[in-house]
């Protein structure tokens, strides 16, 4: 895609979303979400509430009549929301790398799986798929999925909500923390306003369905193309195959 293609095609996703959202506001019309990427624990956390609003937000899900994304598998809060939207009839993808298939990793997959190779691949394809992402409590692995993609927001790479189930307020220390870096001086505004939060399913997909990006106006535009993977290749080889499959999954967003 050129260059100024890619800026106009970028602004108009970001006018579309806030359009169809404001049309949805009070309607009690379906959803503008078609499907959402969940990151959550491969563990089930030891209080119930978190398998709850595992299982609320599924069906929460389902009721609106949004797909979902996930990591694949069957195992803690992840098993629960995907046996939850698969069971309400909503469809349901797995996205998961070659070497954690085997059933005695993660258990089954319900619904469709996509296998990829690595871990990269696997953001980049739950990205690709998804018009919106939603964190529930995990560990390592949900945080770095919710981080790297608030970060692609912040550089522009795409205009999806992001929201933080904060139940039981497993996250309070986590969004503190965020403030701090706006206190501090190393996080805008609006790249703080990127992430929305809520302590319920509800309470969370009505905020995403209002969200509206805020554009950083000290922010460059960048352009994540082809012509800039090919020159990334040339200069370092361990980060070639990343950048070759991110920014061709990128380009189909
Ligand atoms: C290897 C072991 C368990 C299998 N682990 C995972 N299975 C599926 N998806 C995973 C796994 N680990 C990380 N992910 C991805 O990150 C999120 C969960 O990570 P967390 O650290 O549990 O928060 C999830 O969204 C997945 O996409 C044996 O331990």
């Amino acid at each position: 895609m050129e260059m100024q293609n890619w800026h106009l095609h970028y602004r108009i996703l970001s006018m579309e979303s806030s359009v169809n959202m404001k049309l949805l506001q009070g309607t009690g019309a379906e959803s503008g979400f078609k499907r959402i990427c969940v990151f959550c624990g491969s563990r089930s956390g030891n209080k119930s509430v978190y398998m709850d609003v595992a299982m609320a937000l599924g069906k929460e899900l389902v009721q609106r009549k949004i797909d979902l994304v996930y990591g694949g598998g069957s195992i803690g809060l992840m098993g629960k929301i995907s046996e939850t939207v698969h069971a309400g009839g909503n469809h349901v993808i797995g996205v998961i790398p070659r070497a954690l298939m085997p059933s005695e990793v993660c258990g089954q997959t319900v619904g469709e799986t996509i296998a990829v190779d690595d871990m990269h691949q696997r953001k980049a394809e739950m990205a690709r798929l998804a018009d919106a992402f939603i964190a529930l409590p995990g560990g390592y692995g949900t945080l770095e999925e919710l981080l790297e993609i608030i970060t692609w927001s912040q550089l522009g790479i795409h205009a999806k909500p992001v929201g933080l189930l904060n139940v039981n307020c497993y996250y309070d220390a986590l969004l503190t923390l965020f403030d701090k870096a706006v206190e501090e001086g190393f996080l805008s505004i609006a790249g703080r306003r990127i992430l929305v939060s809520a302590p319920t399913a509800t309470e969370l997909l009505d905020k995403m369905e209002k969200f509206a990006p805020v554009k950083d106006k000290n922010m460059p535009q960048l352009f994540w193309g082809v012509a800039e993977a090919s020159q990334i290749s040339l200069q370092s080889t361990p980060r070639v195959f990343f950048n070759k499959i991110f920014m061709h999954n990128y380009i189909q967003m």
